[in-house]
């Protein structure tokens, strides 16, 4: 385990850019202090154990920094931030103890915590997102939001989630798609990730404002790209991430100390603000009637025009349009990119799957209408491809709580304040439950399973609200990809995108397509 700290503290230095001979001095340094440091701590811990019986075993790492150095290794390694964890269970088991900026985490692995917790039993957990998030995505956003108002809010925007709204969901989301498919080239490189997350992006601003052109949507694509990023980043802001210059100490280093403060840079605030003023002077035109949508009912229309006594306040409304707009995006362009690859390298998934795909193509109606709902219905085989690659990606790697109270969790304390942290991908990696877990086979969720076994989207009162919208525009993609080309992805590396949190792909999954329709003619 020491030499694990050893060759992470050198990944560390490797991460900082050395910008002078005094800053490499210092450096130097400071690195062998936190080596002697580490090892001191970790022969302590070696002698004395971590704490009593009951606690859940792991090294707590550094007095105050604890595992912070070792899990931003990871974070900075093409292995993803998920072999932080990895490694921890090899060494700890199921469910381990670990301290990371300065808080206590409990990750937790079985199925029967995930039900306990996810369901909330007891009253006994929240959700916990950082101060940081909620800056950037509104106080009254859907994610940020304490148990009771989550519960008002997720009321009025579940409504908009209805299987109609679903439907015509499916129709618009197949025109993007199809549209954007016009413009592939075939022969030069493309990138699946790139162009998946410009279709995400297109559908969100659609769906959610009717936004379909124009200098504003621009404007507003530009800046949820860098909101994404942002809050994929802001956990992160310590000295030496990318975001500081050399070893000059960052002020996000001290503001992450007092939460009061706000991380955003200058940019974020910036995005964050003219986002919400495009959505202001979207509602205030709709209200006025200068703007007319048509008789689009898109999220927002529906959101201002209700008009019972709960409905959602325009600061409410304001952030949760962009909460789902953020919350579209990344997800669904990793999934779909995923889905790409994991298909492209398993030929009789493929084969099974083209079959199908050509064959409700045949029975006419998607050659000359768009998708529509039932034809995914049909798409048995595609929507098991969907499960599959969702299960195997585990873009969204762990679902985050907090403990309200002590309580008890796989056998092991767990104290009040402390983050509980279910595992959705060992979960789905877990081979007492997923035979040959790594292995790619769709046809493994023909039948029942296991309840709590599939969290790609979460369960209980907070499971993902666009998760059927998500699987929809999965089988639409498919289809269509299917249906129109033959491809070959030309980078098998599966490495993965440094400083993402979600699981990324790090090539992007680039592929070159042929057309088929050129073929049949
Ligand atoms: C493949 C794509 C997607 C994945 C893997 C995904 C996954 C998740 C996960 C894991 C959660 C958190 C569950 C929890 O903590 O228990 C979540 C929450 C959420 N997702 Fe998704 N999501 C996807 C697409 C979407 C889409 C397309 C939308 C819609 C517009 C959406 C909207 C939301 C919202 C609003 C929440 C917060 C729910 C709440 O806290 O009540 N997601 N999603």
């Amino acid at each position: 385990m020491l030499l694990e700290q050893m060759n992470q503290i050198k990944m560390i230095s490797q991460m900082v850019k050395l910008e002078n001979g005094y800053t490499s001095c210092y450096c130097c340094a400071a690195l062998f202090l936190l080596l002697l440091l580490l090892s001191w701590h970790w022969s302590r811990n070696k002698k004395t154990g971590d704490g009593g019986a009951g606690i859940p075993p792991g090294n707590g790492g550094l007095p105050f920094v604890g595992e912070t150095l070792q899990f931003m290794a990871a974070i900075n390694s093409t292995k993803g931030v998920y072999e932080f964890v990895r490694l921890r269970h090899l060494w700890h088991g199921s469910c381990f103890k670990t301290n990371l900026f300065g808080e206590t985490h409990v990750f937790v692995s079985s199925t029967d915590s995930a039900k306990a917790i996810l369901n909330n039993e007891g009253g006994r957990f929240s959700k916990r997102y950082i101060k940081s998030i909620s800056e950037l995505l509104g106080h009254h956003s859907l994610l940020c939001a304490d148990h009771h108002h989550h519960k008002l809010i997720r009321g009025r925007l579940l409504t908009l989630f209805s299987t109609d709204a679903l439907s015509s969901f499916v129709q618009m989301f197949d025109v993007l798609v199809l549209e954007a498919m016009s413009t592939w080239p075939c022969g030069p490189v493309l990138l699946i990730q790139h162009e998946a997350f410009k279709l995400a992006c297109k559908a969100m601003c659609k769906m959610l404002i009717s936004m379909e052109n124009g200098y504003e949507l621009v404007i507003m694509q530009k800046g949820i790209a860098h909101l994404c990023e942002a809050m994929l980043a802001l956990p992160l802001r310590l000295p030496w991430t990318r975001f500081s210059n050399g070893l000059q100490v960052n002020m996000y280093y001290f503001l992450s100390f007092f939460p009061d403060e706000s991380p955003l840079n200058e940019m974020e605030l910036q995005a964050r603000k003219t986002i919400m003023e495009i959505l202001e002077k979207e509602i205030s035109e709709r209200r006025s009637g200068i703007r007319r949508t048509n008789d689009k009912v898109d999220f927002l229309q529906q959101l201002i025009e209700e008009d019972d006594d709960n409905k959602l306040k325009d600061e409410e409304i304001k952030d949760n349009i962009l909460t789902m707009m953020i919350a579209g995006q990344d997800t669904i362009a990793n999934a779909m990119t995923w889905m790409v690859k994991f298909v492209d390298e398993n030929q009789e998934a493929l084969n099974t799957l083209k079959k199908e795909q050509l064959q409700i193509e045949k029975n006419g109606r998607t050659r000359r209408d768009n998708l529509t709902l039932e034809d995914l219905n049909e798409m048995q085989y595609a929507s098991k491809v969907v499960t599959e690659a969702l299960r195997m990606a585990s873009v969204v790697q762990w679902l985050p709580r907090v403990a309200l109270q002590d309580c008890e969790i796989q056998g092991f304390k767990i104290k009040k304040g402390w983050n509980v942290d279910i595992d959705a991908k060992f979960i789905h990696f877990d081979p007492t439950i997923y035979n040959d877990p790594h292995v790619f086979n769709p046809s493994r969720f023909a039948g029942e399973f296991k309840p709590y076994s599939f969290l790609a989207f979460g369960m209980g009162g907070r499971t993902c609200l666009g998760k059927n919208m998500a699987r929809a525009m999965m089988l639409v993609f498919l289809h269509r990809l299917i249906t129109t080309y033959k491809w070959k992805v030309i980078d098998s590396d599966s490495s993965i995108q440094k400083w993402a949190l979600f699981s990324k792909l790090k090539s992007g999954c680039p592929v070159r397509l042929t057309s088929l329709k050129q073929h049949s003619n």
